[in-house]
């Protein structure tokens, strides 16, 4: 697991709407390109994998397509031709234009002309397409083809505020050295995993990690090197675990995974995949020889998850205890 999916750029916005976007606004922007190009239909659409959405649809009578429209992502549309080339398209009579005999907004809504531009994330993935499309033939100025791109910058500082937030959420739940779940990023998705194990009946259980003699590493070699340590305990977790298991740094050299599994005979494969994993990298790295302590916890019904971290940490420290007596 990595923290870097900052923006959910393959869900429709109308599924996932946010307080940063004001759909109105964007309906006053999709409905003045509408007015100015004198066109029966202006719109705001966006791409995912499920197709091309409506997001905003001009308001007129003449517009055969509503917000929320979905249509499939093979079909032959304009607005697909801007997404794949990224580029402004100019169609201005689609009728002697035999690539867009099975367009269907051609063959059977009769639109002839359409104008559009690709709208894109911060992030530089396609979002979309701002287009205003005509029953009649067109013959746009140049300054009315300009006049698109800059509506549309309207749009895209939208977008660009919503990743910034989605940044800065991302950072809030991150740890910033080892590029995992901080404390409070771990108990939102670990209440999260939990509440659906339980209504799935599945299981899940926490391990809890503490590397032996953290201490001595940092007096010994540094804090740069106690740092190298805790990110190579990070990364031996995220490496080893499923991309779908929790894994978190709570603080100091405390780490925590929620993992699922089928039954107990699996976590004690995971406990000696991992421990095999922190061996090997001792061996290969140029970092001092560390151990990890790892306690577990399985989740009931019952049990809360700061009872179930309780529970793995005094697991932990038996395991510790055993160790360090043997
Ligand atoms: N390098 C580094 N050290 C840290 C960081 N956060 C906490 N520490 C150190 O982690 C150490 C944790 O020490 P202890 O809690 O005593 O644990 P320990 O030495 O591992 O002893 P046992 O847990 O009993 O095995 C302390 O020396 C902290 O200063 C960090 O971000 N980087």
């Amino acid at each position: 697991m990595k923290n870097n999916a900052a923006i959910a750029t393959d869900v429709f916005l109308l599924d996932n709407p946010s307080d940063l976007i004001s759909i109105d606004k964007w309906q006053k922007t999709v409905n003045l390109l509408a007015e100015l190009f004198e066109a029966p239909a202006g719109f705001l659409v966006q791409f995912t994998d499920k197709g091309f959405q409506v997001t905003v649809s001009s308001e007129q009578e003449s517009n055969p397509y509503s917000a929320g429209v979905i249509i499939e992502p093979e079909v032959n549309l304009f607005c697909r031709k801007v997404v794949e080339t990224r580029q402004m398209l100019y169609v201005d009579n689609a009728a002697v234009d035999p690539r867009w005999d099975t367009n269907p907004e051609v063959r059977d809504d009769g639109f002839r002309s359409y104008l559009g531009v690709p709208v894109f994330w911060p992030c530089g993935t396609a979002f979309g397409t701002f287009c205003v499309m005509d029953y009649r033939e067109t013959a746009y100025k140049h300054t009315f083809i300009e006049l698109i791109a800059q509506l549309k910058e309207i749009l895209e500082s939208d977008l660009a505020l919503l990743g910034s937030y989605a940044q800065l959420q991302q950072l809030a739940i991150t740890d910033p050295l080892c590029d995992v779940n901080n404390r409070r990023g771990f108990d939102i998705l670990a209440e999260q995993r939990i509440k659906l194990a339980k209504r799935n009946n599945s299981l899940l259980c926490l391990l809890y990690l503490d590397i032996d003699q953290f201490k001595v590493v940092n007096d010994q070699y540094g804090h740069g090197i106690g740092d190298a340590v805790l990110k190579q305990v990070a990364q031996v977790l995220t490496e080893t675990l499923r991309e779908t298991d929790v894994v978190g740094r709570l603080g100091g050299d405390e780490f925590v995974a929620l993992i699922a599994v089928e039954d107990v005979s699996e976590l004690l494969t995971v406990k000696h995949r991992l421990a095999t994993a922190f061996e090997s990298h001792n061996g290969a790295r140029e970092l001092p020889q560390f151990s990890v302590s790892i306690g577990s916890a399985l989740v009931n019904d019952s049990v809360t998850l700061s009872e179930l971290l309780d529970i793995a940490d005094q697991d932990m420290l038996q395991q510790k205890q055993a160790t360090a007596a043997s």
